[in-house]
C-alpha cells in the first residue's frame, strides 16, 4: 500500500516559460511516497492548512513548513559537466582550448586509470555537485570503463538522477590517454551502459535515476571508424543519448574541418554519422553558422550553453538568443573544468552576463525585435527557466522533471535567503515605516517579496543558501542535510 505524502507548506517559485514563473506565496504541494508530486494548492491561509489537507484525504500527512526567508523550486540541470576535470578547476585559465586540453586536461583524466583515486575523487565531486542543487547531471567521465563505472555507482547510491558517459577517443589525444582502437573504444562504452542499466533499484524508487549516455568526447578524437561504429550503436538503440561538444573555439573548428574535408560544416559531420537526434546535447555552439542551427533545430537536438567555460578557455559568446529564437533547446552546463565552479549559479550569473555582451554590442542598431530574444539580456524568467526547464528539455526529461507540476518527480531544493551571517544572498530588508529620510517605497506584497528573494539567489547566492536538496522525493544534499 502507497505511504502517507509528504507535505511542503511555504513560498514556491515555479518556472513555466522563458518568459514567466510562478511565484506562490502560500502553496501546499504534496509528495507521494514514491516521489512524484500528488497535488498543488496555492493560496493557502495557515488557519486553512488542515482543511485542505482533510479534503485532499491526507490529514495524517507530514507537514514540512517553510520558514520566513525559504521558498522551494526546481532542483537544476546541469546539462553538460566533466567530473573528472573537478581538481582542476581554477586552473589553466591561460590557455585556449586545444592547448589547455593537453597541458592541463589530458594529463588531470589520466589519473583516472588508478580506481582508487578515481572512487576518491568522484565521492567527493558527486558531494560538491548536489551541494550545489544540481539534482540532474550530465557526466562525462574519462577514457575508462572502470572509473566511470564507479562514477556512476557513487551517484546512484547518493541517489543523484544522472547521464553517465565514458569518452571515446582513439585519436589526436596523447600516447599515455588514448584508446588503442575503434574496436576496443565501443567495447567500453557497450560495457559501461550495460554496468548502468543493470544497476540495482535503488530501496525508495522503482524509477531508475541513472541512464547510460554515448560520449564520443568531439570530432576531433574520434576516428570516422569509431564514429561509424557509435553510429550502429545509437541507431540500434534510440533511447540512448548522446554528448558531444560543437564549435567551441575557432582552432578546433579548422581542425575539425580539416579532419573531415568532406563535411560541409561541424555539425554536418555528426550528422553524417547519425549522431544528431532528439536525445544529443552539444555543449558549446558558440561559432555555429547558420545552416548549422538549421540543421540542428531539424534534427531537434539540444544545446548546452556553457558561458563560464566560454569566457574562461576565451572561447567566445554562444548567441543564445538567437538560438532560442530559431526554437532549438538550450540549457546551461557548468563545463568543469573550462568552467571554473560546478554550480548552474554560476553558470546562470555568467549566461547573463553574456547576454548582456551581445546585447551592448547591438545597442545601437536594429538588431533588436519585438517578441525575441535574440540581442537582449537575458531576463530572470528565461535564466531560471534555462538552468531548470531548458536543461529537462535538453535531456528530453521535461516530462518528468524541471518544473513542479501533477505527475512530475519532485526534484526541488530549499533555498534560504532569510538573514544570517553565512548566507552570501541574505535579503536585507526595509524598515516599515522607514526611517527619517529613508527610502519611501510602500511595502512590497508577497509576490513581489518573492521575486526579489530568487533573483538575490540567482546572482548572489551559492550552495550556502541551499538548504535541501531533493531528488525523486528523497533527502540527498544541502547544508541541512547531514547523510
Ligand atoms: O570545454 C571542453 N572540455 C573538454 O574536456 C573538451 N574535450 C573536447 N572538447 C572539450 N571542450
Ligand atoms: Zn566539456
Amino acid at each position: 500500500m502507497a505511504g502517507l505524502p509528504t507535505i511542503y507548506y511555504g513560498a514556491v517559485v515555479n518556472p513555466q516559460s522563458l518568459t514567466s514563473y510562478q511565484a506562490l506565496a502560500r502553496c501546499l504541494l504534496a509528495v507521494s511516497s514514491e516521489g512524484t508530486i500528488d497535488w498543488i494548492v496555492d493560496d493557502v491561509d495557515d488557519s486553512m492548512v488542515q482543511e485542505v489537507m482533510s479534503q485532499k484525504g491526507c490529514v495524517d500527512a507530514e507537514v514540512v513548513p517553510l520558514r520566513e526567508g525559504e521558498f522551494l523550486m526546481p532542483g537544476f540541470v546541469d546539462t553538460h559537466t566533466h567530473a573528472p576535470q573537478v581538481p582542476n578547476m581554477g586552473s589553466g585559465q591561460q590557455h585556449e582550448l586545444l592547448d589547455w586540453l593537453d597541458n592541463v586536461t589530458f594529463p588531470m583524466e589520466a589519473n583516472f586509470a588508478d580506481v582508487e583515486f578515481a572512487r576518491e575523487t568522484y565521492v567527493e565531486v558527486v558531494r560538491r555537485v548536489i551541494n550545489c542543487g544540481t539534482t540532474m547531471c550530465c557526466y562525462y567521465g574519462t577514457l575508462h570503463v572502470e572509473a566511470t563505472k564507479i562514477l556512476a555507482e557513487i551517484i546512484h547510491v547518493k541517489g543523484q538522477r544522472a547521464f553517465v558517459g565514458k569518452c571515446n577517443m582513439d585519436r589526436n589525444s596523447p600516447d599515455y590517454y588514448v584508446e588503442p582502437s575503434p574496436e576496443a573504444s565501443v567495447a567500453g562504452a557497450r560495457e559501461l551502459i550495460t554496468y548502468i542499466r543493470s544497476l540495482p533499484p535503488s530501496p525508495h524508487t522503482t524509477t531508475p535515476l541513472v541512464h547510460p549516455i554515448l560520449t564520443p568526447r568531439f570530432a576531433i578524437s574520434c576516428t570516422s571508424p569509431l564514429l561509424s561504429s557509435l553510429q550502429s550503436l545509437a541507431l540500434s538503440d534510440p533511447a540512448l543519448a548522446i554528448q558531444t561538444h560543437i564549435s567551441e573555439n575557432p582552432s578546433e573548428i579548422a581542425f575539425t574541418l580539416s579532419l573531415f574535408p568532406n563535411a560541409s560544416s561541424y555539425a554536418q559531420v555528426y550528422d553524417s554519422f547519425s549522431l544528431l537526434r532528439e536525445n544529443t546535447i552539444l555543449a558549446h555552439a558558440v561559432h555555429l553558422q547558420d545552416e548549422e542551427k538549421q540543421l540542428i533545430k531539424e534534427r531537434k537536438a539540444g544545446i548546452s550553453h556553457c558561458p563560464t567555460s566560454n569566457f574562461n578557455l576565451s572561447s567566445g559568446v554562444a548567441p543564445v538568443g538567437d538560438l532560442l529564437d530559431r526554437g532549438i533547446k538550450v540549457g546551461l552546463g557548468t563545463d568543469v573544468s573550462g568552467g571554473f565552479s560546478p554550480s548552474i549559479l554560476t553558470a546562470v550569473q555568467h549566461a547573463s552576463i553574456a547576454s548582456k555582451v551581445i546585447a551592448m554590442n547591438a545597442r545601437d542598431t536594429s538588431a533588436v525585435k519585438d517578441g525575441t530574444f535574440a540581442n537582449r539580456a537575458l531576463t530572470i524568467p528565461a535564466l531560471l527557466y534555462l538552468a531548470t526547464m531548458g536543461g529537462a528539455e535538453v535531456c528530453c526529461l521535461d516530462k518528468q522533471i524541471g518544473n513542479f507540476s501533477v505527475s512530475k518527480s519532485f526534484d526541488a531544493l530549499i533555498i534560504n535567503v532569510g538573514k544570517d551571517n553565512a548566507n552570501p544572498a541574505a535579503v536585507w530588508g526595509e524598515p516599515h515605516p522607514p526611517r527619517k529620510g529613508g527610502n519611501h517605497t510602500k511595502p512590497k506584497s508577497k509576490k513581489e517579496e518573492l521575486d526579489g528573494w530568487l533573483e538575490k539567489f540567482l546572482f548572489c547566492g551559492d550552495d550556502r543558501n541551499i538548504r535541501r536538496v531533493y531528488v525523486q522525493g528523497r533527502l540527498i544534499g544541502g547544508t541541512a542535510f547531514s547523510g
